[in-house]
């Protein structure tokens, strides 16, 4: 992906394409689909209340309480397929992950815009899996200092691991794409600390 020799700065990644088997992720994603309690989040603008461009759902062990935009969030139990991917991401990571954040971007309008995972709880250098399933996406790192861009494209049934310095260094956004058609559902398991606990 990267070339070997420019010395540009790169993300501290992993990047498995072809995770998941085809038939495998595809009949993970219906159940995901089924099983799980989408919420259509808003966010407060100068304009008004304003829809989130996607749908999103929250699961994790009871203790991962997390705060956001000021508000303590309990996760919603552990469903049947997404505790069979938080396996599989263990096992391909080696980190146990108590929380993870579903997306679901409906079609191509759906997006992400830039940001960074870095909320206190998630610690300095968080190992975040993130986990394909549906319509392939563009995803992007830019560097904040450089404002290098690095682009992938994350396609059904593939892992991509962010680690070390990445969430410190480099943003990250799925942008939108008008004439993509399909949903892709994505899972970003990680470890939270609640904020009770940190010392
Ligand atoms: O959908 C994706 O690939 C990115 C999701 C993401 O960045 C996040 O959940 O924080
Ligand atoms: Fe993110």
């Amino acid at each position: 992906m990267f070339d070997l020799f420019d010395d540009m700065p790169r993300p501290d990644i992993d990047w498995q394409p072809a995770w998941l088997a085809d038939d495998v992720a595809r009949a993970l994603q219906t159940q995901v689909v089924a099983e799980v309690e989408w919420k259509q989040d808003v966010m407060r603008t100068p304009a008004g209340m304003v829809a989130f461009p996607r749908l999103t759902a929250w699961q994790g062990d009871p203790e991962a309480i997390y705060v956001y935009s000021g508000i303590r969030n309990v996760p919603g139990a552990w469903t049947p397929a997404v505790l069979e991917l938080r396996r599989a991401a263990e096992r391909a990571s080696g980190v146990t992950f108590n929380s993870v954040l579903i997306n679901r971007y409906r079609n191509g309008v759906d997006s992400m815009g830039w940001h960074a995972d870095k909320e206190r709880e998630l610690g300095p250098e968080p190992v975040i899996a993130s986990v394909s399933l549906g319509v392939t996406r563009v995803f992007q790192f830019q560097h904040v200092k450089t404002r290098v861009v690095h682009t992938l494209e994350l396609s059904h049934g593939s892992l991509l691991i962010m680690r070390g310095l990445t969430q410190r260094e480099w943003r990250h956004r799925v942008p939108k794409a008008p004439k993509v058609l399909g949903e892709r559902i994505n899972l970003t398991f990680r470890v939270i600390t609640p904020r009770d606990s940190v010392v």
